[in-house]
C-alpha cells in the first residue's frame, strides 16, 4: 500500500466537499418537499435538518431507529456533536441520506413508512424519452457479433453513471457538457478475460434510471451468452444519495424493459426469468450504505466477494470507497490501493468528485494542461480500472 493521505473532509470553503454539504444538500431537501404532500410534521422535521445540514451538529437517532446498532458500529459515537464539515466527508454525506429519510418518515411506523423520497425523480428518469432512445438502440445492436455487442453494452453501462441526479442538482450544465469518449484509463480487456467463462459476477449497482437500465442490459446479455453462470447485483437496502438503485428500482427498471417495443423487452423477460431460476440474484446489504470505505467490509460481504470471479463496482461513490476518500495523486496504481479487496475487482466510473487512482502520468498531465482540475468533477471522463 503507498504513502496515505488523510481522508477528504468537507472543511474547506470553496472545495467541491464543501459545496456538496452547504449547497448540494439544502436543495435536495427542497427538492424532495416539493416533491411530495407532505404534512405538517414532515415539514417541520425538514426545516430543522435544513437548518442542521448547515449550521449544526450531527445528532443521534431516535432509540427505536431499526439501524441504531449499525451506526453505532460506523462511529457515530466519534461523531455525534461534530460539524457536518468536520468529520470524514464519506461519513457526513452517508449520514445526511439517513437524517433526510428520518425526517420525512421512512423508518417511522406512520404512513410514511417506506416511502421513497427520490421515487418520483428515479420514475421520471425511467419515463423520459432518452430511455426509450437508449432502448431503441438495442434493436440496432441485436444483429451484431455477440463481442460487439458486448462491448457496446459494457460502455453503455460505464456511461450511463453520467445519469446520476444529486450530480445534476448541483451542476445543472452537467447534462448539456460533452463526454470525452477516450477513457482515462481503459483496462476493459483485462475485464473481459475475468468475465469469460466465470462462474460469478458480482455488480455493485450506483443509480437507478438511465445507469441500472444499462447495468441490467449487460447482465442479461452476458448470462444470456453464458459468458457468465450467474450474476449477483448489490443494491442499496434504502433510498441513498438520490439516484442510487434500491430493489424497488431493480422491479421498476424490470417492468420497464418488458413494456418496451422491440429487443428490450426480451432483455427484460430475461431477466425476470434469471430472477426466478436464481441466476440474478438481489442482494441489499446494511453495509451497501455505509458511511465507510470498503476496506472495512464485514465478514460475511468479504466472503461473497471472495467468491466472485469479479466483481464490478459502478460510479463515482462506490470508487471512492473502493480506493478510500482521499486525495491520492493520482498516479498511485489502482492495483497498490485495491490490493485488500477480497477477490478480483473493476471500477466502472464517471469522474464526478476530486479521488482519483492509477492514471499514467502522461494523461494526468493532459488533462492538467487541457482542463485544470476541472477533469476530476465535470462529469465528463470516465474509466474502466481493473485489479484482477
Ligand atoms: O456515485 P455516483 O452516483 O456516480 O456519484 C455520486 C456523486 O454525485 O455524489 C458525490 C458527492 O455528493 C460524489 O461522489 C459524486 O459527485
Amino acid at each position: 500500500m503507498p504513502d496515505t493521505p488523510p481522508v477528504i473532509l468537507a472543511d474547506e470553503p470553496g472545495s467541491f466537499p464543501h459545496s456538496v454539504l452547504a449547497e448540494r444538500h439544502p436543495a435536495i431537501i427542497r427538492q424532495v418537499r416539493e416533491a411530495f404532500p407532505y404534512g405538517p410534521e414532515q415539514h417541520r422535521a425538514l426545516d430543522a435538518l435544513l437548518e442542521n445540514c448547515t449550521k449544526g451538529v450531527i445528532e443521534t437517532l431516535p432509540v427505536a431507529a431499526p439501524d441504531r446498532a449499525d451506526w453505532a458500529a460506523w462511529g457515530v459515537d466519534e461523531y455525534t456533536g461534530r460539524s457536518w464539515f468536520d468529520v470524514p466527508w464519506l461519513w457526513s454525506e452517508s449520514r445526511f441520506y439517513r437524517q433526510l429519510l428520518e425526517a420525512v418518515g421512512y423508518f417511522g411506523s406512520g404512513p410514511w413508512q417506506g416511502i421513497d423520497p427520490f421515487r418520483p425523480f428515479k420514475l421520471a428518469e425511467l419515463d423520459a424519452p432518452e430511455t426509450d432512445e437508449e432502448l431503441a438502440a438495442l434493436d440496432a445492436l441485436d444483429g451484431r457479433p455477440a463481442d460487439e455487442q458486448a462491448a457496446a453494452l459494457l460502455h453503455g453501462s460505464l456511461w450511463g453513471n453520467r445519469a446520476d441526479l444529486g450530480f445534476r442538482l448541483s451542476d445543472a450544465d452537467a447534462e448539456g457538457r460533452d463526454a470525452v469518449p477516450g477513457l482515462v484509463a481503459d483496462d476493459s480487456a483485462t475485464l473481459w478475460s475475468l468475465l469469460d467463462g466465470a462462474d460469478t459476477l458480482c455488480l455493485v449497482a450506483d443509480n437507478a434510471g438511465r445507469e441500472l437500465v444499462p447495468d441490467l442490459l449487460l447482465i442479461a446479455h452476458l448470462l444470456a451468452q453464458g459468458r457468465v453462470r450467474r450474476a449477483i447485483l448489490h443494491v442499496k437496502p434504502y433510498p441513498y444519495y438520490v439516484s442510487d438503485a434500491t430493489t424497488a428500482d431493480v422491479v421498476d427498471a424490470v417492468r420497464r424493459l418488458i413494456r418496451a417495443p422491440g429487443a428490450a423487452a426480451g432483455h427484460g423477460r430475461g431477466l425476470w426469468s434469471a430472477m426466478a431460476d436464481g441466476s440474478l440474484t438481489v442482494r441489499a446489504h446494511p453495509f451497501s450504505c455505509a458511511p465507510l470505505p470498503y476496506q472495512a467490509m464485514p465478514d460475511d460481504l468479504r466472503a461473497e466477494f471472495a467468491a466472485a470471479a469479479v466483481t464490478v463496482v459502478k460510479g463515482d461513490l462506490n470508487y471512492r470507497r473502493l480506493v478510500g476518500d482521499r486525495m491520492w495523486p493520482p498516479t498511485t496504481p489502482f492495483a497498490g490501493v485495491t490490493d485488500y479487496f477480497p477477490g478480483p475487482v473493476a471500477a466502472l466510473r464517471t469522474l464526478k468528485s476530486d479521488v482519483i487512482t492509477g492514471l499514467a502520468p502522461a494523461t494526468e498531465a493532459a488533462l492538467v494542461a487541457a482542463e485544470g482540475q476541472r477533469w476530476r468533477t465535470g462529469g465528463t471522463h470516465a474509466l474502466i480500472q481493473v485489479r484482477p
